[in-house]
């Protein structure tokens, strides 16, 4: 399965077979806290990340900024556990949600995906399925029952928190493939929201889209971020400024894996840095 195929951030299809059934919960989720803690990450012998920490709080917008190849995507990925999908990759450390490890052996790989949700970098909508059908392809590869009135009701709430309720209102029969690039990133995180995650993690979710999109999608973090906490990577400095709430900025120096060097409040880390590589970077001096 490719990482950024459609079911990367959600369940192989087979573990629908085995896993019991559940019903819909329609109740809110409470917020949800994400704590990294001495996170390193391997691919074959080559050490990307070394013993990043990172507390990600409940409904906050944490950005991770740095320059291209010092691990964020790696970071990002070992979140829902998704690094391990790669057969040459490893990793250490915990990553606890509510204080939970998401890595403990005891807890189904499938819960992690679900209370975790990712949208990457290119939208990735199944392009043959309705614009329905791929809002609510998640019930069936986590396990979900839903009655006809409750996935209606599914799909119109989560295209709606999505932004794109009033634009495909009339045409939920149509292919998800034929909505523009931004249509179909909203219809991803639609998609992502049907399956209530309590974290949603964002792999440079504007980098393919044009500034009006952009604006939308960050619009609907802004709503979004009420219900869910969001981690985001992004390298458009304007955007961290715009949506987060804190920032880390990660940094691989002279061949070493990465780590964060520093991490704070997001106007503080823009304004007033505490470490100079955070100056240079923020102010596009290299990077
Ligand atoms: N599937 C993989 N196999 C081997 N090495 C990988 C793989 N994916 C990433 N890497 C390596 O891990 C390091 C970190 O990559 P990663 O994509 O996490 O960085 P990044 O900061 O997200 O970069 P970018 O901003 O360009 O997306 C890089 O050296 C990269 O070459």
């Amino acid at each position: 399965m490719s990482l950024e195929s459609p079911l990367a951030g959600g369940a192989p299809d087979d573990l629908t077979q085995v896993m019991p059934t559940m019903v819909l919960d329609r109740q809110p989720s409470a917020l949800a806290t994400l704590d990294a803690r001495a996170i390193s990450a391997w691919f074959g012998d080559h050490q990307v990340l070394d013993r990043v920490s990172l507390n990600m709080p409940a409904g906050a917008v944490t950005a991770l900024i740095g320059p291209s190849g010092c691990g964020k995507s790696t970071f990002l990925r070992i979140l829902n556990r998704m690094h391990e999908l790669i057969p040459s990759a490893s990793l250490a450390g915990e990553v606890l949600l509510d204080g939970a490890d998401i890595y403990d052996p005891k807890r189904r790989l499938v819960d992690a995906r679900k209370s975790i949700g990712m949208v990457f970098q290119k939208p990735n909508p199944f392009p043959a399925m309705s614009i329905y059908d791929n809002v609510v392809s998640g019930l069936k590869l986590t396990g979900t029952r839903a009655t006809r009135d409750e996935k209606d009701e599914l799909v119109e709430t989560c295209l709606a928190k999505a932004g794109l309720w009033k634009e495909v209102r009339d045409r939920l029969r149509a292919p998800g493939g034929g909505l523009s690039g931004g249509q179909q990133q909203r219809l991803c995180i639609a998609r992502s929201l049907a399956v209530r995650p309590r974290v949603l993690l964002m792999d440079e979710p504007c980098s393919a889209l044009d500034p009006t999109s952009t604006r939308v999608i960050e619009e609907t973090m802004l709503e979004l971020v009420q219900d869910i906490t969001i981690v985001i990577v992004t390298h458009n400095m304007q955007q961290a400024q715009r949506v987060s709430t804190q920032c880390a900025f990660f940094l691989a120096s002279h061949g070493k894996p990465g780590a964060i060097v520093e991490h704070g409040d997001t106007d503080a880390m823009f304004s007033d840095p505490l470490d100079s590589r955070t100056f240079d970077y923020v102010n596009g001096r290299f990077g």
